[in-house]
């Protein structure tokens, strides 16, 4: 059997997906204790200065702070974690990661993706998207808290996060699935005013109150 990756918080909270240190730095300073630098389609080189300054603000606040996608600077400098997606698989080192005692949140999307990520034994499964987003262009149609419920009755054992479409009036739908963790993109970025949104999101999701630990 595959080794697993290591363990995480059973439960995240509230987890929002940015993409500057910039919004690391606010949103690490207002409370939240789960978050993920989130550049997409750059070179290594081109994002190595602001994955290392995350990965340093994380370590500074104690948080669990995942990198999505640049898995290599992910190694180098330490993160707490490594977000990938499917597509990624095929092409990231796993073994690499594992060793380097790095944390590993997978997307799924439906029941072969769930199959998937759980047999490489991940620390957190991401389900998505749950709802409409206009945040990022998807292949699938939305899940819907039905779908995410009937998942959840298969992942008992395994720390979980909801993405996509999230806003602060559907929280309370999504946590009665028994997830354990909201990942939010432009509930967060596109509100009026960010720091009231990500109080009352902390508020309901009861977000990471416990420090992470083995930073
Ligand atoms: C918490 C969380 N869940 C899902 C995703 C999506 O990751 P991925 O499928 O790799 O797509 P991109 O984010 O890279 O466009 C995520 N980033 N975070
Ligand atoms: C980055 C991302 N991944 C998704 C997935 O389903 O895998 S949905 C998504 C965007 C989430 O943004 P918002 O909270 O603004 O809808
Ligand atoms: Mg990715």
């Amino acid at each position: 059997m595959t080794d697993a990756f290591p363990a995480t918080a059973p439960k995240l909270g509230l987890y929002p997906v940015v993409d500057s240190v910039e919004w690391i730095a606010r949103l690490l300073e207002a409370g939240v204790r789960t978050i993920q630098l989130r550049i997409k389609d750059c070179q290594d080189h081109e994002v190595e200065d602001a994955v290392r300054e995350a990965i340093a603000l994380g370590k500074q606040y104690r948080a669990r702070l995942f990198i999505n996608d640049y898995w290599r600077l992910a190694i180098k400098y330490n993160a707490y974690g490594v977000h990938l997606g499917q597509e990624d698989l095929d092409v990231a080192n796993l073994d690499a990661i594992r060793q380097a005692g790095l944390r590993l949140g997978l997307s799924t999307h439906d029941d072969a993706e769930l199959d998937r990520a759980l047999a490489l034994r991940p620390s957190y499964i991401a389900l998505g998207h749950i709802y409409p987003t206009q945040t990022k262009d998807m292949p699938s149609e939305p899940q819907g808290v039905m779908e995410l419920k009937r998942h959840m009755a298969r992942l008992q054992d395994i720390p979980t996060v909801a993405i996509g479409g999230i806003s602060l009036a559907r929280v309370p739908e999504v946590l009665a699935t028994g997830v354990g963790s909201v990942a939010v993109v432009s509930a967060i970025t596109q509100a009026e005013d960010w720091r009231q949104a990500t109080q009352e999101l902390l508020a309901l999701v009861e977000a990471g109150t416990q420090p992470a630990e083995a930073l």
